[in-house]
């Protein structure tokens, strides 16, 4: 649906060059919600501004429906952006204008007719919940209700790609939960693909598909969601992790636990999850778990489940026990103590 080919954008102070996007590939997979998470200045906003053209890439392609619409016509251009509807941060609402009126105003300037403006207006107003809302100004309405107006202005258009700026990132933890919620309706129920960039790993756990990790310009790491939450290779990866589940223990943590020998994370996904492995692998082996930490992650495809645990017994028993957790599909990491020896 979309694909970015080698996408760069510099940006020329006086100064010197900043290379704000550096030679980015990427596919969003039609029907997919495909998440770019980073830290402030990686590119989040640069890159996704380059897919709708608001900026010219310097250089690289960017194909929707495989169509290269770097190299459109300005009439072409306009046409294309019709099937690529955008939310930001900061709703970006008419504010003399009400809700009608600031969902209804870029329908007309496409130059659909009335009763056309009418019937979209209804529907897409039902769609986001503010049928109710219609008559009312943005400095009336809460910040989930202006992102509900810019959400269903988009939608307006009927495009076959939402781009979302940040589109949660003004918002209380209830609300936020709210938007995701209507973005994962409009992905399922109309079918329309999803770029969103954010820093919140939050927002990519419970919408995505897909994630790209994107630093000082580059995508460092790629997966699909389950991938990325439960073998992430790259340390910024992992430090998003960190941001909504302890994965690590530190060295003085596991001191102050009083812990000595294998300090062991399990990472349980798909069918593991559900199995009682710890319990059966201290029937079948003498080794005692003593759990450290333990969490369970809800994505959209699936579940992730992890506990670091000191597990006691002879070495090479402990090592038979963790061959028995890989051969049933837990995935092993020694996180200290004898194995790093
Ligand atoms: N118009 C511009 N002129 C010069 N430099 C720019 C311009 N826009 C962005 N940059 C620089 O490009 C880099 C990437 O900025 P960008 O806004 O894309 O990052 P971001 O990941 O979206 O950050 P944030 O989350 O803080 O918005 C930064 O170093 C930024 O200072």
């Amino acid at each position: 649906m979309i694909q970015l080919q080698n996408i760069s954008k510099e940006y020329k102070t006086k100064k010197d060059i900043i290379k704000a996007v550096d030679g980015i590939n990427l596919h969003v997979k039609k029907g997919q919600i495909h998440g770019v998470i980073g830290y402030s200045g990686a590119g989040k906003s640069t890159l996704i501004r380059c897919v709708n053209l608001l900026e010219r890439p310097t250089a690289g392609k960017v194909l929707i429906d495989n169509v290269d619409i770097t190299a459109l016509s300005l009439h072409e251009l306009r046409q294309t952006r019709q099937k690529i509807g955008m939310i930001f941060q900061h709703f970006n609402l008419l504010k003399t204008a009400t809700v009608y009126h600031n969902i209804a105003v870029p329908l007309k300037l496409l130059g659909y007719n009335e009763k056309e403006v009418k019937n979209r207006v209804a529907k897409y107003a039902e769609i986001v919940g503010l049928t109710d809302k219609l008559d009312s100004y943005p400095n009336q309405l809460s910040g989930g209700q202006k992102q509900r107006v810019a959400i269903a202005r988009a939608l307006a258009q009927e495009p076959e790609v939402l781009l979302s700026d940040e589109a949660t990132s003004a918002l209380d933890p209830e609300t936020t939960e709210a938007i995701l919620e209507l973005l994962l309706k409009i992905n399922r129920e109309l079918g329309i693909t999803i770029l969103l960039i954010t820093h919140e790993m939050n927002v990519i756990q419970k919408i995505c598909d897909e994630v790209s990790v994107l630093e000082s310009g580059k995508v460092v790491e790629f997966g699909t969601a389950i991938e990325l939450f439960a073998k992430p290779k790259h340390p910024t990866t992992r430090k998003f992790l960190n941001t909504i589940s302890q994965r690590n223990l530190s060295p003085s943590l596991i001191e102050q636990l009083n812990v000595s020998g294998s300090v062991i994370r399990l990472t349980f996904l798909g069918e593991s999850t559900g199995k009682p492995l710890l319990a059966e692998v201290t029937k079948v082996y003498d080794v005692q778990p003593n759990i450290l930490t333990a969490n369970i992650i809800e994505l959209k495809n699936g579940i992730v489940g992890n506990i670091v645990v000191h597990l006691h017994g002879e070495l090479h028993i402990v090592q038979k026990a963790l061959t028995y957790f890989t051969e049933n599909g837990v995935a092993v990491e020694e996180l200290g103590g004898e194995f790093n020896e």
